[in-house]
C-alpha cells in the first residue's frame, strides 16, 4: 500500500490540469480518479468519464474523503474512488482545486504527489477556456469566483511539498512531467531538489 501514489493535479481553471492528467494516462497508464460534481457537463464531457455528474440530491448520498464548493457548484472525491484506482495501478491521478490538494497532502502524506500548475500570465487562461468552448456565462462566473483567485497562487501549506509546473509551452511541460514521474518512481519525490526545465 505504501508504494502506491496519487498524482494530485491542481491549479486554476484553464492551466492545463485535465491535459496533464490525460498525458499521464496515455503515456504512463495512470488511471484518473473520477470525482463527483453538481456542475452541468460541458460540450464534450461525458457522464462517468469526465465526472460523475450529480443532482444536488444524488451528490449528498455519496461518502467523501473531501468535498468543496467551487464557483457555485459542489465537487467531491471518495476513498472508494482512490482505492478502486489503486487496485488497477500503483500510480493514479486526480484533478482537484487547491483546497482539495491541501487535504490530500495532509491525509495521505508522501503518497500524494502534488503538481501545482501555473502560467506566466493569468489572462491567457480566459482565452484558453473560451477556445475550449466553455459557456461564456460560466466562464465569467468562474474567473470572478474567490476560488479561481485563490487557485492561481500556490497555497502556503503546499510550499514545501508541491512540484510547481509552468504550463506555457506544452513541450517543456511534457519534459518536466517526465522528470517528475521518474523522480517519484525512483522513490525520491523531493520537489525542491529536482531541477525542472525553464
Ligand atoms: N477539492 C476538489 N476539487 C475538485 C474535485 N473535482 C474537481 N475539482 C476541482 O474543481 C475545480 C472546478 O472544476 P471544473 O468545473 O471541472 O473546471 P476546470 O477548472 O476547468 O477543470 C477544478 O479546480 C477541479 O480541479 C473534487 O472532488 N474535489
Ligand atoms: N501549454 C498549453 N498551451 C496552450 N494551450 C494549452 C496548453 N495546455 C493546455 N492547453 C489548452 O487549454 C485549455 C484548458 O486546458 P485544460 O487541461 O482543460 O485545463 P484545466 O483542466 O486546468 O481547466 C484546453 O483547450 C487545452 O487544450
Amino acid at each position: 500500500m505504501k508504494n502506491k501514489k496519487v498524482f494530485v493535479i491542481t491549479g486554476a481553471t484553464g492551466v492545463g490540469k485535465t491535459t496533464i492528467a490525460r498525458y499521464l494516462q496515455e503515456n504512463y497508464h495512470m488511471p484518473r480518479i473520477i470525482t463527483h460534481t453538481t456542475r452541468p457537463p460541458r460540450n464534450r464531457e461525458k457522464q462517468n468519464i469526465d465526472y460523475y455528474f450529480e443532482t444536488p440530491a444524488s451528490f449528498e448520498e455519496k461518502h467523501y474523503l473531501e468535498r468543496v464548493a467551487y464557483a457555485g457548484f459542489q465537487y467531491g472525491s471518495s476513498y472508494e474512488g482512490l482505492n478502486h484506482a489503486w487496485e488497477k495501478s500503483d500510480y493514479t491521478t486526480i484533478v482537484l482545486d487547491t483546497a482539495g490538494a491541501v487535504t490530500y497532502a495532509r491525509e495521505l502524506g508522501n503518497q500524494a504527489v502534488i503538481l501545482f500548475i501555473t502560467v506566466a500570465h493569468p489572462d491567457t487562461l480566459i482565452e484558453r477556456v473560451q477556445v475550449r468552448g466553455d459557456n461564456p456565462d460560466l466562464v465569467t462566473r468562474r474567473i470572478t469566483s474567490p476560488e479561481f483567485l485563490r487557485d492561481v497562487k500556490l497555497p502556503e501549506a503546499l510550499e514545501n511539498t508541491a512540484y510547481v509546473i509552468k504550463n506555457d509551452d506544452w513541450a517543456i511541460t511534457k519534459t518536466n512531467i517526465d522528470l517528475i514521474v521518474q523522480d517519484v518512481m525512483q522513490g525520491r519525490a523531493l520537489p525542491h531538489k529536482l531541477k525542472l526545465k525553464e
